[in-house]
């Protein structure tokens, strides 16, 4: 388990973690995202031991951390997975997992978990990156750490390979049982791995909960953009029933903040359903080919603007004048205006 109370972390002057709290219960996921430089790394960096914390507590298993208490790196058994792998390039990929181990044992069940038995041999130059990061992580769990801190773990690979090996890395962490802290700048990798997902800013957690939470109950305007394409649609709540009345339709209603009355309906591309109609409700301004699907922006008649996602097969022009209904049966987050 870790727990975090009220930690906050200083360069100099400078507050670059403020007053954060957490806790993570044995074989939990929570990834962390934020905009550049909201902390994420220097998060990461306090856990480990590498910077220490101006205020607050940590605890690691059985370890307590404070201000003025420090224990060292090698001491708090962690584990560490970089974006640039940090594999010894002289040794082969048993050498560079067992190193240090007593056990060889414990290397090579990673090594066959994370389906890199063909490469036992191999040095890392003739490894893709794919299998360097497997490497890195077999080698970090082979050590048997009380818990795992992954910074961008993938931000150095092909689009292509992230999917998978996102998958393998949270399946091979929960093989381990142990907690484990991903930073990202990939919003959508932080929704699909995360058991719990962090959005920081500034230093600051904004919200801490489920992606599902996140995502469709933001607690803020802040993290509901940062998340994925968001449009605020003016409504008016009814309060007793819980239903935003919009110029696009009525929609149950998930209220932020106890907001009431003139309010702005959060609204995702998935949530509006669309068709050419002369005398429709509004007039797309943009479109965007994303393969499988089109996102187009319109202008409704009363003049917001939203984003729509639809089939690649629906095919409409800036210019064109379409109409739009809000499909979502789920309730919508609404803000106050
Ligand atoms: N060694 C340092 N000395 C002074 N300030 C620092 C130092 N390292 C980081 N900072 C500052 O602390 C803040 C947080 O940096 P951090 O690297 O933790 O952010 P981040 O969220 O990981 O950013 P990114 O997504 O760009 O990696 C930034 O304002 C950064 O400029």
């Amino acid at each position: 388990m870790i727990e975090v109370q009220n930690v906050s972390v200083h360069y100099g002057q400078k507050k670059v973690v403020d007053n954060l709290s957490f806790i993570l219960g044995d074989a939990e996921l929570l990834t962390l995202v934020g905009p550049t430089g909201c902390g994420k790394t220097t998060i990461l960096q306090a856990l480990a031991g590498l910077i220490p914390i101006s205020d607050g507590t940590i605890k690691l298993g059985s370890h307590t951390v404070t201000a003025t208490k420090t224990i060292a790196p090698e001491k708090r058994q962690v584990g560490m997975v970089f974006q640039d792998f940090a594999l010894f390039p002289h040794l082969t990929v048993i050498e560079n997992v067992s190193f240090k181990l007593k056990d060889n044992a414990k290397a090579d069940y990673w090594i066959e978990l994370l389906g890199l038995t063909p490469w036992r041999d191999v040095k890392p130059a003739n490894l893709s990156g794919g299998q360097k990061q497997r490497v890195a992580l077999a080698r970090t769990l082979a050590h048997e750490p009380a818990f795992v801190l992954l910074d961008e773990p993938l931000s150095n690979l092909d689009a292509a390979l992230k999917d998978d090996l996102r998958w393998e890395i949270r399946q091979a962490l929960k093989e381990a049982g142990v907690p484990a802290i991903w930073v990202t700048h990939d919003q959508e990798e932080a929704l699909s791995v995360g058991d719990r997902i962090g959005i920081l800013k500034d230093g600051k957690l904004q919200q801490i909960d489920t992606p599902e939470n996140c995502f469709s109950k933001p607690q803020s305007r802040f993290v509901a953009r940062f998340l994925g394409d968001a449009s605020f649609l003016p409504g008016t709540l009814n309060t007793s029933s819980n239903i935003v009345a919009t110029a696009l339709g009525n929609a149950p209603a998930s209220p932020v903040n106890d907001a009431q009355g003139e309010v702005d309906l959060l609204l995702r591309p998935d949530d509006l359903s669309l068709t050419l109609d002369e005398a429709g409700n509004g007039e797309i301004i943009w479109s965007r080919y994303e393969g499988s699907a089109r996102l187009y922006g319109v202008k409704t008649d009363a003049g917001a603007t939203v984003k729509i996602r639809c089939s690649h097969e629906n095919i409409a022009e800036p210019g064109q004048r379409v109409m739009m209904h809000i499909i979502t049966t789920h309730p919508l987050a609404v803000f106050e205006r």
